[in-house]
């Protein structure tokens, strides 16, 4: 895909959307995930970073339309950091939802604002090593700190899935037994407070800005609720366009996608494009 070609959607839904954004951008609000969107998946979490096409597609994109929002599994300056989207001409507005929407960074103030943070986690992580131990100890499985979550990651354990699948069980029973959820991701478990979602974070996001119209691009598992509220969206007369970042990994997603994308690059060429198809 060219920077400047549009792919069309494979969906009547997506296609009637599309037409309505660029008709309307500036009633469009056009939310993306972080990782595996608008990064590239790479081994070590902590050297995940923004496509070189991201921001500055974004950028060219925000003043266009009626907002711009990232909504995302990391902490929201952890993605801010990672995603380079501080200080951006053209991002001035920006928001960056994380934690799944417990957490808010807002370009204009450069301020997190978030939820107070759940009394499981401290429970949850200094249990966490001896649960590993007594699962298998899987060489290569890492735990991210999160904060107010953490995540064990298996990608680079020895056996990617065999790792993940062995995990499952032991951090439900622990994530459960204190009040927490378990999310699962592309080789993650995260061990998360309940009661907010991506999906949640994107309709407060569509009512807050008035949004006649709205994009959303995701990945993983964790954008499912996203995928369906903007679902509900339509069902009740706002179109939406289903974007899907990659095809094999989380099938889940790309099968209620309107349009499936290649991963970050292919994302950041499609926001490039759409930002040359709507006019200033
Ligand atoms: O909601 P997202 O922005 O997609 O964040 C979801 C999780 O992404 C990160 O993990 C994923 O990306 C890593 C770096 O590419 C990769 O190594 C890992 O296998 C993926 O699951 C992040 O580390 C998590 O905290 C996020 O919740």
């Amino acid at each position: 895909m060219s920077s400047n070609s549009l792919p069309r959607p494979t969906t009547p839904a997506g296609r009637d959307a599309l037409a309505t954004i660029l008709a309307h951008p500036s009633t469009t609000t056009v939310a993306v995930d972080f990782d595996g969107t608008l990064a590239p998946i790479v081994a070590d979490p902590e050297q995940a970073r923004a496509h070189p096409g991201a921001v500055p597609a974004l950028a060219a994109l925000a003043p266009r339309v009626a907002s711009v929002a990232v909504i995302t599994g990391r902490p929201a300056g952890v993605a801010v950091r990672y995603g380079g989207f501080a200080g951006v001409p053209g991002l001035d507005h920006l928001v960056v939802l994380g934690h799944y929407g417990a957490e808010r960074w807002d370009a204009a103030t450069g301020e997190v604002r978030a939820a107070p943070e759940h009394p499981g986690v401290t429970a949850v992580r200094a249990e966490l090593p001896g649960v590993l131990e007594r699962a298998g100890a899987w060489p290569g499985t890492w735990i991210e700190e999160k904060g107010r979550a953490v995540a064990v990651h298996t990608r680079r354990a020895t056996d990617p899935q065999a790792a993940f699948d062995a995990l499952t069980g032991p951090l439900t029973d622990l994530a459960t037994r204190h009040g927490l959820v378990v999310e699962p991701g592309r080789m993650v478990l995260e061990l998360r407070p309940p009661g907010m979602d991506k999906g949640r974070a994107l309709l407060e996001h569509v009512r807050e800005t008035g949004a006649k119209a709205v994009v959303y691009a995701g990945d993983d598992l964790g954008d499912l609720p996203a995928f369906a509220a903007v679902e509900k969206l339509r069902a009740d007369g706002v179109p939406g366009l289903l974007v899907c970042s990659g095809s094999d990994e989380v099938q889940a997603l790309s099968a209620r996608a309107d349009l499936t994308l290649r991963g970050p690059a292919e994302v950041a060429a499609f926001l490039a494009a759409l930002a040359e198809a709507v006019p200033d």
